[in-house]
Formats: C-alpha cells, structure tokens, sequence
C-alpha cells in the first residue's frame, strides 16, 4: 500500500468452515501489528477495539451450523484506515446479510445465535432478572437437539460477551436492554395461536402462552394487550377507512416470527453501529485496507432465499476475480500487441444476469412477486420457469413444480422457492412498528424509530434481495478502487477434525472457489506485469549499461531480460520466428508453445509468466545481495576503521586521562603532605609560643610578684620605722605634756590659793573701812558689784579662751597677750579707770580674737575642700584601677594600701594630736606665765609645729576614711 500507493482489500473466501473468520482475525492482527500506533495514553487504540469487537458480533452474528460450531452468519467488510504515513487512523465495519430466518427457524442439529443460549447460561441473577431459563423450554431453540457445544461454554462466553460490550463502549443500561431484547426474543418464540372461540381470529393457544406474551410484553416494556394485537390483527387502510382484520393462527404465528425476526436485525445492526462509533472513522484517511470476510458458496440439500443471496455473493466475487484476472488482463495484451491466445474462461456474467438485470433478472421477478398480495411461490416459480425456459444456466428440475437451479460457476445449486417470498420482505410491519416505537424502553424504541408519514403510509414494499444487490455493488465499487488480493480458504474435511485430508472434497473446494481456473490463467497469462521505466528502474542492476543513455526503454528492457537469461527467453526468438513461418497452421500448437513463452515485451509494459517476477527478483536479489555484500565489507570495513580510530583515540584520551588522573591524584598526595607539614610547622610553633609565652608570662608574674613583695616588704618596714618614730616622740610628747599639765595644774592650783587668801585679807580690810564710812559703803557695794562683774567676766574669757584653745594652735599668742585679772581692792576711781581701761583693752582683745576665730573658721572650710578634692580623686583613681590590667592593680592596691597605712597613721597622729589642742588653752596659760618653766616653751613649740605639718594630712586622712 505505502510502495504502490494505493488502497488494498483481501478478499477471504472459502466455504463454511474452511477458516474464513480465523483468518481474518489473524490479518487484522498482523494490520494491527503493523499499522499500530504507540499508545501511551491507556485508552484502546482503534485496532484493539476492532479486534475486541469480535466477541460481540460472533455472539450475536455466529451460530453453530452443520459445516462450522462457529458459523458466521453475516458477510463482513472491515475497513481499517489508514494516514499517509501508514497509520492506522480509523476503522469501519460493514456486515451484509444476517440469516435473519435462524431466529426462528433451527434445523437439527444446528443451533440458534450463541447468544440466546448465553443468556439462558448466564449467572442466576441475570437468568431471574431477563426470566430465561433452560434453552429447552424455548420453541425457538428447541426446534433442533442441540444445545450446548463441547468447544463454547456458554456460561463462559456470556461474561465475555458483556466483557467486550464494555470494551466497546456498550454501557451497562444498553447492555441490560439488549439483553431483554434477547428473552423477549425467546418469550415471543414460546407464543402459540390457535383459533379463537368467539371469534376467527388468532388467539394465545393457553395460559402457558399468555404467560409468555406478557413476559415478552414486560421484557419489551410494552402493553400485553397490545402486543397481542399487532400479533393476531392487522389494520387494513382503504379509503379513508381503518379496517382491523384478525389473522388466522398461522398467519399470526408468522407475524410474530417476523417481528421477532426484525427485532433481532435490528439489534444486530445497532450493535454494529455502537461498534463503528465506538472505533471511530476516519474522514481524513489517505488508504484504506479492506478485508472481507464473506460466506463461501453454498449448496446444501435444501437451498432456501438466503443460500441463494450467499451464491449471489459468490458469483459477484467471482466476476470481480475474473474481471482482475482474465478479462482486464486479456483486454490489457490486446492493447500492448503482444503474442497471446485468448485464455478461455468461464464467465459468470450471464449468471449474473439471470439473477440480477433489470428487468427480468429473478430478484426482479421475486420482488414483482413480492408486490402482488396474491402471489404465491408457485406462481413465482411458474413464471421463472416461463422466462428462463431457454437460459442456459437455468434449470427445471424435472420431479419438482416449485424449485429452480442455477448453474453456478462453482457448481449447479437447487433452490427451493417455498420461502422465498416470505423471506424478501423486508416490511416492518406498521403494528410491530407502533407497539415498540411505544415501548417504555427507550433501547427498543430507539430500535423502532418512527417512520416518516410518506414511509408509514404507503405499503410500499422493501426488498431485502435488492437491498442486498445494492450493498453488494457498493462493496465492488470499494473492492474495484483497490489493489484485490484473493485468499481461498479450503476446508480439509468435514468432520471438522484435525488431520484428515479428503482429497475430493478439497478438489471440489479449489473448483468451486475458481482456484483451478486461477491457477490455469496465471499459466497461460502474465499475472505479472512493469511498465518500462518502472522494470528498468527495477531491474537495471541486471544490466547496468542500460543506464548509460544508448539504449531506449524498449531496448533496455529486452536486454534486462536477455541478460537476466531467464529460462527459455532465448527459446523464445527462435520459437517466435518459427510460429511465424509455420503461419497458422497449427493453432493449437501455437497456443500450446504461446503458453510455454515466458515473456512478452509490450508496447510499453514487460508481461513477464507466473513466477517470472519472483526469478527475476531473485536475480535481483543476488546481484543486492553480492552487492549488499560489497557494501557491507565496505562499509564494514569503514565501520570498523572508524571503530578501531575511535578506539584508538578513545584509548589515547583514556590513558591520557588515567595518568593525568594518576598525577593529579600524586600532586594532591604531595600537595596533602606539603600541607600537613606546613600546618605541622605552625601548629609547633604556636604550642611552642603558647608554652614559652606562658613560661615567660609566668616568670614576669613570679618576678612581679616577688619584686613586689619585697618592696612592699621594705615599704612596710619603712612605714614601721616611721611609725615607731612617731610613737617614741608621740610617748615623749606625751610624757612631757602629762609632766608639765601636772606642774601647771599645781601652778593653778597654788595662785588661785594665794590669790584666794590675799583677796580675802583685801576684802576684810575694805569691810573694815566701809563699815568706817557710809560712803565707803556705798563704794563698797559698787565695789562688789564691780568685782562680781569681773568676775564673771574672767569666767567668760576663760571660756572663750578654753574655745580658741581648742579652735587653733595660734591663740597662744593672743592667750599670751590677755592679761591677767587680778584682784584689785577697790580703793579709787583711779583704779576704776584703770579698770574700764583694761575692760576696754580685754573688749578690744575679745574682738580680735573673734577675728582670728573667723580666719580659723575660713581656713577650715578651705581644708575641708581639699579634702572633698582628694576623696574625689581617689574615686576616679579606683575608677581607673578598674579598668588596667590585673598588675597595674595590684600597683594600686599597693598603693591604696600605702594610703589606708599613711591614713591609718595620721589617724593615729590625729589622736594623739587631740589632747595637746585641749591643753592648748592651759599651754596660754603656761605661756602667759613664761618664767616657770623653760622647758614648757620648748615642748610647746617642737611637736605642736610638727604636728602641726601633720595635722592637715590627718585630717585628710579623717574625709578619706569612710571612703575606703
Ligand atoms: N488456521 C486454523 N487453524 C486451526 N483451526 C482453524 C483454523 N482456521 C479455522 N479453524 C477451525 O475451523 C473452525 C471454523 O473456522 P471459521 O469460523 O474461521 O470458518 P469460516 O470459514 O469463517 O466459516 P463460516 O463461513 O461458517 O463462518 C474454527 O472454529 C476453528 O476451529
């Protein structure tokens, strides 16, 4: 198809049994095979859904028959489509002819379609839900004793059957209805009529019947009545006028066999339809490859309507064949002027004729029949008999008034007319029609649409038998625009066993199916022919010169042949040159030889004998062949350079590589080593600098630490030094203070006693003169007064003394300036006014004092601010200290130490300062009295000025104490 670019159709033929159906399947599997497309997507690809399809049509379209358990009971067309690629895109099946009168009519021991019997075998909740049951209670399947086959279980096959409708997109609802449409089928079947009491009409024979109308009636989901009705009445439509007729028992047995009949073709055909659906067409398809798979010939001992169309059938391949192998051939020689005998044949087309020209072909004639109400097959055969008395192919069997026989090609085949025209009829009858358009079931009604008004109407009457033709013609039409190749299917027995050959039953299959004859023509033809250009296009590797331009296509092509030297081409010229000379003399000779030529050379095609193709090709293929072999050295050779200079450079980079894998793998282990060595390096110097900086750390520490220690051990010892020192001369200071404090005291203690005494002696002598003179008394009292005054006065400076004593060391001086009061016997206002003189004097001194006490007082606000500023310093010092490393802490510890020591000191000196301040105001008095003791003023002066150096360091060591 790709090569030639043209459409092809296997036509299987063969009679029943031979393998017809098998071979198909097995064609379509190699199609399959070839024209297959990936199918990643999961769904079933167009040749898988032709294939699974089978199981559907052979359970509805088989039956087990005489000839073949598996019979056929259908022609069938599958089309598989093809792209331009030679794709698979799409698939048609087209069946013809289904032997509708099986549904109804069994002959022992045949059997119904499998399906019925499927179904009665089906699981027990089907067999329930559909009310089948045993096959033997069905009138339609009990009419033959056979009923279960040893290679089919039914069982088995029914869940197949549902299994392959899924695959086909037959959902479970379409299913299920099919299915009742099945039972109904078998219901209908088990209807009986007999002649009604009140009436002439046809009536269910008993109650068993009446049951089985309303299953049917139930299963076909329409009205039981009804029903009845369109089985037992017809409606009769003149003018105007709707008469219903009742049908006579038989006549009522047949309508229901009929409706039967039309429901199972029309299931048939809807399965058929679901199916192509399912598959999918292809409008677009480049090609097409058709195989048909068609009922052989058939004579049987009783030959009814439908072996009839079946020859029909055969004849009309037959024809096809003959008009692709001898008729076109010869018409083909006559054109290319070549040397032939005219290839006797025999021709079919005036069987063809008899059966099918219109007018006055027998379909003609049946279909006449068929239209006229009265007719009978006695008339129909009586008036074939009158047509074709003088038809050559047509015979009056002698001992019979209503048969025919037809002289077919592959045989002659008696037909009995009695059914004939029943069986023509393709009329739906109008009541059957009404009552299942009505049907509840949408399935069955879909199955029985309604008729247009014109159709339903007129009683016009449908021929299958031309309906038949018709499709026959349009098969050739498809057959006739490809490429046909033929495949005969022969049957080696009929016990339908394995292994045994009957060899005149073979003989009589090869006649039927025109194998003889084939084989005959292609002896005596050119079944194989090129045109030049394409032979030498094809053929030119036998004589390559022919390419070189000096040969024309004739002459190409003859020396192609001569040096191709097929067997007896040289024969030929002389042969060819004595038949000329011989003239026709000997005509039967001359065909004879012609037979024996093995090749012609037209006027633009080479005709070559049966098998001359092949040799040729053969040669072709030898000289391919030597040549493939030169090429493949060649090429070989080329490969296998190419491979070893892969190889070789291949192995060059590999080595390449592998040292270069290797020095990189020793650089990386030197590289490792250098580095290992390197981080050995450093990791040693750095525990080495770790170690000596924690030795010298160490030793810096330890050093610290000892230097410190010593100087802080002669720090101590110094500070010791010094405090010893301080305390010798604060023990001496203290002794000599205490030894004069003791003196003075005395000193005190022995004036005030003396001067006690004298004024004493003074006041009695005053006493004495006042009590001489009033006046004196007066003064006296005065006197007294005066002295109380003083007195008291004297107290008060002692006081105030006693406090700037205490207040600071430079009152000494003013205490040694205040005078000293002495007792003064009032005798004058001279010595009054000494005495106001010297009050003004000690005034004036009490003043200044007051001043000098300022002084003090400013000085020591003064101290008192250093002192703030010093403990403020050292809190910024100890802020610091925080902050510096660890040793210069312990240097300011050192420190603060040395300060709280010098503090702790100058307490001390503080302390022991104390008591020579309160003897300050005494030290006045020892003052003011320089001539008692000398050694008074040296004590006075040594250690207070010292002390007094000291004193502001103690005081500051007094502010600061608190803050340490
Ligand atoms: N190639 C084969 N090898 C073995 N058995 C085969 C082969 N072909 C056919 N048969 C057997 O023959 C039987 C009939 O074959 P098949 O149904 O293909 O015949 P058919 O020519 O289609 O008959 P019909 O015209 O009645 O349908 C098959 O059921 C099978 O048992």
């Amino acid at each position: 198809m790709i090569k030639e670019q043209i459409s092809q159709a296997i036509l299987v033929s063969g009679e029943s049994g031979a393998g017809k159906t098998e071979s198909t399947k097995m064609l379509m599997q190699y199609l399959a095979f070839m024209g297959g497309r990936n199918n990643n997507t999961g769904e079933r690809s167009v040749e898988q859904k032709v294939l699974e399809s089978n199981p559907v049509l052979e359970a509805f379209g088989n039956a087990k028959t005489v000839r073949n358990n598996n019979s056929s009971r259908f022609g069938k067309f599958v089309e598989i489509q093809f792209d331009g690629r030679g794709r698979i895109s799409g698939a048609a099946i087209r069946t013809y002819l289904l032997e509708r009168s099986r549904v109804c009519q069994v002959s022992d021991p045949e059997r119904n379609y499998h399906c019925f019997y499927m179904l009665c075998a089906a699981p027990p909740e089907d067999v329930e839900k559909f009310k089948v049951g045993n096959p033997r209670t069905f009138h339609y399947l009990n009419q033959s004793n056979c009923f279960e086959l040893d290679v089919l279980d039914d069982s088995k096959e029914y869940l197949e059957t549902k299994r392959a409708m899924d695959i086909v997109g037959i959902n479970q609802a379409e299913q299920e209805a099919i299915f009742r449409v099945v039972a109904a089928i078998l219901h209908l079947g088990n209807v009986e009529f007999v002649k009604g009491k009140k009436t002439d009409g046809a009536e269910p024979k008993d109650d068993k019947s009446r049951l089985h109308l309303k299953t049917a009636a139930d299963l076909f989901m329409c009205d039981e009545k009804s029903l009845e009705d369109s089985l037992s009445k017809r409606v009769i439509v003149t003018r105007g006028d709707r008469i219903t007729k009742s049908l006579d028992p038989a006549t009522a047995a047949i309508s229901r066999d009929a409706l039967a009949k039309i429901v199972y073709s029309k299931l048939f055909d809807w399965l058929v339809q679901k199916i192509n659906i399912s598959i999918g067409q292809d409008p677009e398809s480049k090609f097409l490859i058709g195989v048909l798979d068609i009922y052989g010939f058939e004579s049987f001992k009783t030959n009814s309507f439908e072996q009839f169309c079946i020859n029909l059938t055969n004849e009309k391949l037959q024809q096809h064949f003959n008009q692709h192998v001898f008729k076109m051939e010869q018409e083909e020689y006559k054109k290319e002027q070549i040397d032939w005998s005219y290839i006797e044949f025999v021709d079919n087309q005036d069987i063809l004729d008899l059966v099918e020209k219109k007018p006055g072909g027998i379909i003609a004639l049946l279909d006449e029949a068929c239209m006229f109400p009265r007719s009978t097959h006695e008339t129909f055969a009586e008036k074939l008999y009158q047509t074709f008395k003088d038809h050559k192919r047509f015979v009056k069997p002698k001992l019979s008034r209503t048969d025919f026989t037809i002289c077919h090609y592959a045989g002659d085949v008696t037909y009995q007319t009695e059914l004939f025209l029943e069986k023509n009829k393709d009329l739906v009858v109008p009541e059957h029609q009404a009552l299942l358009n009505a049907s509840k079931c949408s399935f069955v009604s879909s199955l029985f649409p309604p008729l247009p008004e014109e159709t339903s109407k007129s009683s016009k009457f449908s021929s299958i038998a031309t309906g038949f033709k018709q499709q026959l013609q349009s098969l050739l039409e498809t057959l006739n625009a490809t490429e046909p190749h033929y495949v005969r299917c022969i049957k080696p027995n009929n016990a339908l066993k394995p292994g045994i050959f009957e060899n005149n039953n073979i003989l009589q299959q090869l006649r039927c199916g025109g194998v003889m004859e084939a084989i005959r023509i292609s002896t005596a033809g050119f079944p194989s022919r090129k045109l030049f250009r394409e032979f030498i296009n094809r053929f030119s590797i036998l004589a390559p010169e022919v390419l070189n331009g000096s040969y024309n296509d004739v002459a190409a092509s003859k020396r192609i042949l001569e040096k191709s030297n097929l067997s007896g081409y040289q024969f030929l010229h002389i042969l060819h040159f004595a038949i000329i000379a011989s003239a026709m003399l000997f005509h039967r000779l001359i065909l004879w030889l012609t037979g024996l030529l093995p090749l012609q050379v037209g006027k633009t095609k080479v005709f070559l004998r049966a098998g001359q193709m092949a040799e040729l090709d053969a040669r072709r293929g030898a000289v391919l062949g030597v040549s493939a072999i030169v090429i493949q050295r060649k090429v070989r050779a080329y490969l296998s350079r190419r491979h070893f200079n892969l190889l070789r450079l291949s192995s060059i980079k590999l080595q390449a590589f592998c040292r270069g894998q290797a020095v990189r793998h020793q650089y990386a282990r030197m590289r490792r080593a250098a580095a290992c060595l390197n981080i050995q390096k450093h990791s040693r110097k750095f525990l080495a600098r770790k170690a000596y900086k924690n030795l010298y750390f160490s030793s810096v520490t330890i050093q610290a630490g000892i230097r410190g220690m010593i100087a802080r051990d002669k720090l101590l010892l110094r500070k010791q030094m010094r405090a010893v020192t301080v305390i010798q001369s604060q023990c001496r200071r203290f002794l000599a203070s205490h030894h004069y404090l003791r003196l003075k005291k005395a000193a005190i203690t022995t004036q005030c006693a003396w001067r006690g005494k004298l004024a004493r002696r003074e006041l009695r002598n005053i006493r004495m003169a006042a009590k001489e003179t009033g006046a004196l008394l007066e003064a006296n009292t005065k006197l007294e007064k005066q002295v109380e005054e003083l007195t008291w006065e004297l107290k008060k400076m002692q006081r105030e003394k006693e406090l700037l004593m205490k207040e600071g060391g430079g009152t000494k001086n003013i205490a040694g300036q205040v005078p000293i009061i002495k007792e003064v016997p009032v005798i004058d206002n001279e010595f009054m006014v000494k005495l106001t003189a010297e009050n003004e004097q000690l005034k004036a001194l009490v003043t200044s004092l007051e001043k000098k006490i300022e002084e003090t007082n400013k000085l020591s606000e003064e101290r008192l601010k250093q002192a703030s500023e010093a403990e403020m310093k050292i809190i910024e010092l100890k802020t610091a200290m925080q902050r510096f490393y660890p040793y210069f802490m312990l240097w300011l510890e050192e420190k603060i130490s040395d300060m709280e020591t010098e503090d702790k000191i100058l307490r001390q000196k503080a302390l022991l300062s104390a008591p020579s301040r309160k003897m300050s105001p005494e030290s006045s008095f020892a003052s003011s009295t320089p001539l008692q003791n000398g050694n008074h003023a040296q004590l006075n002066s040594g250690p207070s000025k010292r002390f007094g150096r000291e004193d502001s360091r103690m005081r500051r060591s007094k502010i600061e104490l608190p803050q340490v």
